[in-house]
């Protein structure tokens, strides 16, 4: 069936792991969920992955590098647990909350007036040419486009539309600043903007969408 079906019966409260719809009724912040090393071995997957984009194995290597990681996804599957108890994306000490999916960013500054944040494209990130894919940019935007109206409304929100403006080149491994903040509310509706900096010069802006869910909406 539809994949919104799937994602109510996914995500059934309960005592442990209490949230209302498809996000969590409050924003849970952890900083010791997976405990001291967990931000250093998201890092050394990003690193892995930063080196898979520009590897060029041997058979034999690709093949020992195989059996290595098989071992290591055999270690994972003893710990897995559901997305609401994960450290990943509650951990607040760590880039991007310890979110492996997205570029890492450090919120500068966050709270009801937006998000100043400082992000990295990393080598995985490539789209083409040596800059950043305009994906990875919009997934940025999205994740502390949320984070803007989600701090402003205090609760969490959804995004209805998200609109990315590419205006130059956005590079890989150099700190950018990203900002967002709600522009305009009206009801559940937040019309966020967004601006991607490499110092001086814009790299992209964003307008975008994002509705705060009513309690237990998925
Ligand atoms: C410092 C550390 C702090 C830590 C702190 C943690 C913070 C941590 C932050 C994480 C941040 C993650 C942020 C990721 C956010 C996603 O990526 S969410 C995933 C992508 N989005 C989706 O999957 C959404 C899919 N769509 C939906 O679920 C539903 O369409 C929505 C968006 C929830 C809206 O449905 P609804 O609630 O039933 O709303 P509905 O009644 O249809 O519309 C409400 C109003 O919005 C309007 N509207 C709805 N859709 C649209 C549209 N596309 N265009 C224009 N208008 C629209 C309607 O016309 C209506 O307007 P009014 O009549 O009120 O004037």
């Amino acid at each position: 069936m539809t994949g919104a079906t799937e994602q109510q019966s996914s995500t059934e409260a309960s005592e442990t792991s209490p949230h209302q719809g498809g996000f969590r009724a409050d924003f849970e912040v952890t900083t010791e969920r997976g405990g001291p090393s967990y931000g250093e071995m998201v890092e050394q997957v990003r690193t892995f992955m930063d080196k898979v984009r520009y590897a060029s194995p041997t058979p034999e290597l690709a093949d020992e590098v195989i059996e290595d990681l098989k071992k290591l996804n055999a270690k994972l599957d003893t710990t897995l647990v559901d997305e609401w108890t994960s450290p990943s994306g509650t951990r607040i000490d760590l880039p991007s909350r310890g979110n492996i999916t997205l570029p890492p960013y450090e919120v500068r500054n966050g709270g009801p007036e937006g998000v100043d944040a400082e992000v990295i494209f990393r080598r995985f990130h490539l789209g083409g040419n040596g800059v950043a894919h305009g994906g990875h940019v919009a997934v940025a935007f999205d994740d502390l486009g949320g984070m803007a109206a989600a701090l402003r409304a205090g609760r969490p929100a959804r995004t209805a539309y998200l609109t990315v403006n590419y205006r130059s080149l956005t590079p890989l491994e150099t700190p950018l600043v990203l900002r967002t903040w709600v522009h305009e509310h009206d009801g559940r509706k937040n019309f966020v903007r967004g601006t991607l900096h490499d110092g001086d010069r814009l790299c992209a802006e964003m307008d975008a969408l994002f509705i705060e869910l009513r309690p237990g909406q998925a």
